[in-house]
């Protein structure tokens, strides 16, 4: 039951008949079996699947963070398979955007400071309307000053897609970016998130294991034991749990 995500000229992101190898000999782990799938420009995306089924794979090889062992990733007009350390490091910098689980912002530095940190790195400036609008949306005014300890983990969170958004990035990759929060401020970022999409044209691919939140996305492509099997368009978080029952429910009849 392998399905193929239907072409589309204007993905942002592309995996062609993608395998991922881990190890050799008996150690060896197939993370990817031949994934192909295409992101389309200006939507939201989430990746489910069962723990193990090769998400966080796939999403580090779309963004340039992991090998592939075969196939190609292509991000926008650029084929990522195939450059090297400068031009990832490049890739990185200046197409894609990031939203870890973790937030990983620099403690020494202010939220203002964090979020313009890639466009700093970059010797960029940021448009300077951009930058209050996402500010705005993010709801960050007047906390521009404080550091990450003196931020709750929502706000945190949203320094986070502040910081992925302001250099308007072809992709924003974002790996569970609701995993440490409370329903809550989950539910703000992903309406900010989501926001982002709608308002500002952004294209977001999102790992989750959350039905609620993939129900934000726009489609939700299903993995299982490191193939695409399944995919929703316009979730809702029933759908959502429907769909990963049945996967639940063939893994079982599979073993
Ligand atoms: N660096 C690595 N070395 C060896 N095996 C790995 C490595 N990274 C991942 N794997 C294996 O590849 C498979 C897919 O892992 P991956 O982390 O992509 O799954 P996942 O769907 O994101 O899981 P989870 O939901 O638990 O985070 C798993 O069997 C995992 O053990």
């Amino acid at each position: 039951m392998t399905a193929t995500v239907a072409s589309d000229t204007q993905a942002a992101a592309r995996a062609r008949d993608v395998w991922k190898v881990y190890g050799t000999g008996e150690a060896q782990v197939v993370a990817l079996r031949g994934v192909s799938a295409e992101f389309e420009r200006g939507r939201f995306t989430a990746i489910m699947g069962p723990s193990g089924s090769g998400k966080s794979t796939l999403m580090h090889c779309l963004a340039g963070l992991d090998a592939v062992t075969r196939g190609t990733i292509e991000i926008g007009d650029t084929t990522v398979t195939g450059l090297g350390d400068a031009g990832l490091t490049k890739l990185r910098r200046d197409k894609v955007g990031f939203i870890f689980q973790q937030f990983n912002l620099l403690p020494t530095l202010s939220a203002k400071e964090n979020i313009l940190l890639p466009l700093s790195i970059a010797g960029r400036k940021p448009d300077q309307a951009w930058f209050d609008t996402v500010i705005a949306t993010v709801g960050l005014g007047d906390r521009l000053g404080h550091r990450p300890s003196q931020l709750s983990g929502g706000q945190q969170q949203r320094v986070a897609c502040a910081r992925a958004l302001v250099s308007r990035p072809e992709v924003v990759f974002a790996d569970e970016p609701t995993g440490n929060l409370d329903s809550r401020s989950g539910a703000e970022v992903l309406g900010f998130l989501r926001r982002s999409v709608a308002e500002y044209g952004q294209t977001i691919v999102m790992v989750t294991h959350d039905p609620v939140a993939a129900s934000y996305a726009d489609r939700v492509v299903f993995l299982a034991d490191g193939q695409i099997v399944s995919e929703l368009v316009e979730p809702t978080p029933e759908t959502v749990l429907d769909t990963m029952k049945k996967l639940d429910g063939a893994a079982e009849a599979g073993h």
